[in-house]
């Protein structure tokens, strides 16, 4: 039985430093499916289309091509917030449906992050983990590693736009931001990253066992 590992979780929460290293340790494929709503929002930007352009958004959605996914302005940081705009409109999350769930078929598993696959891309999956920390311990952490890259920008900034992005996520009506009922829900707010990684495998081993 293929094992399929759906993590979700809100903005800078450790979902995908987590959902990579249960991709490389159990040898499944992994995608970061905010790529695909980032690489959506980066074509808009590129056309001068508008974010809220719903018909060039769909448009948008419905002929991304996997190349996009390696643009490295994708995990700039403003590229987050445009994604959360147009990941509203339905149309756009109902285009990139298929691709995701084609890749979850993968005939041995796959194991995929982001905000609504275990209640609505992956229902079945073997291993739901839904990964939280508070909202200072996030911004803490994604205001480290954008200033270890070298972007200018306070924490106070970072902490107000995850703060502003989880609550459109979990207030919009398609596909919103939440656990699954049969999630492992982790708050990894006093874990490391590898105290998370434990805490995570211990879960998906024991689904394995079952
Ligand atoms: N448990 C942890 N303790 C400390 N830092 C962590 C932990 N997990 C992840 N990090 C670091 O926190 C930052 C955010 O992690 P990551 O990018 O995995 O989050 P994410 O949930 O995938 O974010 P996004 O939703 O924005 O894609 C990264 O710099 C990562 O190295
Ligand atoms: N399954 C998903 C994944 C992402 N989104 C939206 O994209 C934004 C960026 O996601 P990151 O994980 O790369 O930070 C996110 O804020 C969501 O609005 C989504 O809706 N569904």
């Amino acid at each position: 039985m293929p094992m399929v590992i759906a993590i979700d979780g809100p903005a800078a929460s450790g979902k995908g430093t987590l959902a990579k290293r249960l991709a490389d340790h159990y040898g499944l494929p992994h995608l970061d499916t905010g790529l695909l709503y980032r690489a959506v929002a980066l074509t808009l930007i590129d056309a001068g289309a508008a974010l809220d352009d719903e018909a060039a958004a769909s448009r948008a959605a419905a002929s991304l091509i996997a190349d996009r996914l390696a643009d490295p302005r994708l995990r700039e940081r403003a590229m987050g917030e445009a994604a959360s705009r147009i990941s509203g409109i339905p149309a756009v999350r109902a285009a990139l449906l298929a691709w995701q769930q084609r890749f979850a078929g993968t005939p041995d598993g796959a194991v995929l992050d982001g905000r609504d696959i275990g209640t609505v891309i992956c229902p079945d999956a073997r291993v739901k983990l839904f990964i939280t920390a508070s909202a200072e311990e996030r911004a803490r952490r994604r205001h480290r590693e954008l200033t270890g890259r070298g972007e200018a920008v306070s924490l106070a900034a970072i902490l107000a736009d995850i703060q502003a992005r989880d609550a459109r996520d979990a207030s919009r009506s398609a596909a919103p931001l939440k656990a699954a009922a049969d999630a492992v829900v982790l708050d990894t707010t006093e874990l490391d990253a590898d105290e998370a990684f434990a805490a995570a495998r211990a879960v998906v081993d024991r689904a394995r066992t079952q």
